[in-house]
């Protein structure tokens, strides 16, 4: 394996290059008989595609997904998923600079020393363009969550660098571009962002995601616990330099009887495990939150070195998100259903038969 397969039993493979002829993924291992058409992939898909906002990059990608097998009659046949993005909106002769020299706190280096060369237009594999399959996949894994299981997903931003963000309504998340959960927050995120980009500076962000209604039980200790395989999926998406399950590291301060969450018939009392508990889930809300980096691509010159190992000073032209937070909610979404859909199925496999004598506790009171 090298690193394009996410999943055990709903594996999702991507391939694809920033600037190449498209991105496509297999999807393997969905069930059978979900309605499944290219708008339940596309709605996700044109939240997070690039080019719909003065605050994003200003690479015009229709994000249009093409659905290549797995497919008949509208459902789900139980065969793999063939899924297909064409890139329309290539201008390789940005990076014409970037050939030799590496942008300070990018892939560059890395995937230099690793590969011995690598594809330098638009980021190649490295780019955040590839996170549009997984929303894609993940739109799928989604639909079967919801459909089956009524297991809903929702992502939100919570902070954009020093703007932490209430939590008004929810409901407004996808009509914002900022996917804000405080509609009275935007003129402030607005002005926020139009002065970083005056400057050509970049800036952090924090995703909030949440996972409701998912059945206690999910997840495989010791090793592949639920919370873990949660991080592995959260950590693999561009940018996401921290991952914390419910309290996360407020716990370092908190002392036993304020962290437990106490368990009445009626419900648990509060949530501070985060849904997870034993790495296995508990039945309450999932609570992830993300932290990503600031872009490193940013018009402000630092110092780095050429391929031959000489001092230079490194500009990045091109186009690119001052914050890529603002528009990694869709994608933050996607990992944690591809990762709850393919605990379902490894839950299923070996434990189906099970049977508790406990009843359920409700989520909360
Ligand atoms: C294209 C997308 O974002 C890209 C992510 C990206 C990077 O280095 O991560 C660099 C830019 O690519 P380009 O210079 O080719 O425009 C962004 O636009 C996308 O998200 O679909």
């Amino acid at each position: 394996m090298s690193g394009n397969t996410f999943g055990t039993l709903f594996t999702v493979t991507t391939f694809g290059e920033s600037h190449g002829l498209a991105l496509g993924a297999i999807v393997d291992g969905c069930p059978p008989g979900l309605e499944l058409t290219e708008a339940d992939l596309q709605k996700d898909l044109d939240l997070r595609k690039p080019g719909t906002s003065k605050h994003t990059t200003q690479r015009r990608e229709p994000d249009q997904v093409e659905i290549l097998s797995g497919v008949f009659e509208g459902k789900t046949t139980g065969t793999p998923i063939g899924l297909l993005i064409k890139n329309t909106d290539q201008r390789s002769k940005d990076y014409g600079n970037i050939e030799d020299t590496f942008r300070p706190a990018h892939a560059d280096y890395t995937y230099d020393q690793k590969y011995g060369f690598r594809d330098y237009r638009g980021g190649g594999r490295s780019s955040a363009r590839e996170t549009a399959m997984r929303v894609a996949a993940g739109a799928i894994a989604k639909k079967y969550l919801k459909d089956r299981f009524g297991i809903e997903i929702q992502g939100f931003l919570s902070q954009l660098g020093p703007i932490k963000l209430d939590v008004k309504d929810l409901s407004q998340v996808y009509k914002n571009t900022f996917f804000s959960p405080d509609p009275d927050a935007i003129p402030e995120l607005e002005s926020y962002m139009t002065a970083l980009r005056r400057e050509g500076d970049s800036v952090g962000a924090k995703i909030t995601v949440l996972a409701k209604n998912v059945m206690p039980g999910l997840g495989e200790p010791v090793f592949d616990r639920l919370d873990a395989d949660i991080a592995k999926a959260m950590m693999g998406i561009n940018a996401v330099k921290g991952v914390e399950i419910g309290d996360g590291f407020e716990v370092i301060e908190q002392k036993g009887s304020e962290h437990r969450d106490e368990i009445t018939p009626e419900g648990f009392l509060t949530n501070h495990a985060g849904g997870v508990l034993g790495g296995l889930s508990s039945g309450q809300d999932i609570v992830v939150n993300i932290a990503l980096k600031p872009t490193s691509s940013i018009t402000i010159p630092g110092k780095s070195i050429n391929r031959k190992g000489e001092s230079i000073d490194v500009i990045t032209k091109g186009r690119h998100d001052p914050c890529v937070g603002i528009r990694a909610t869709p994608i933050a979404e996607a990992m944690l259903a591809l990762t709850l859909i393919d605990h379902l199925m490894r839950n299923r496999a070996q434990n189906a038969d099970v049977h508790c004598q406990t009843p359920i506790v409700p989520a909360h009171i």
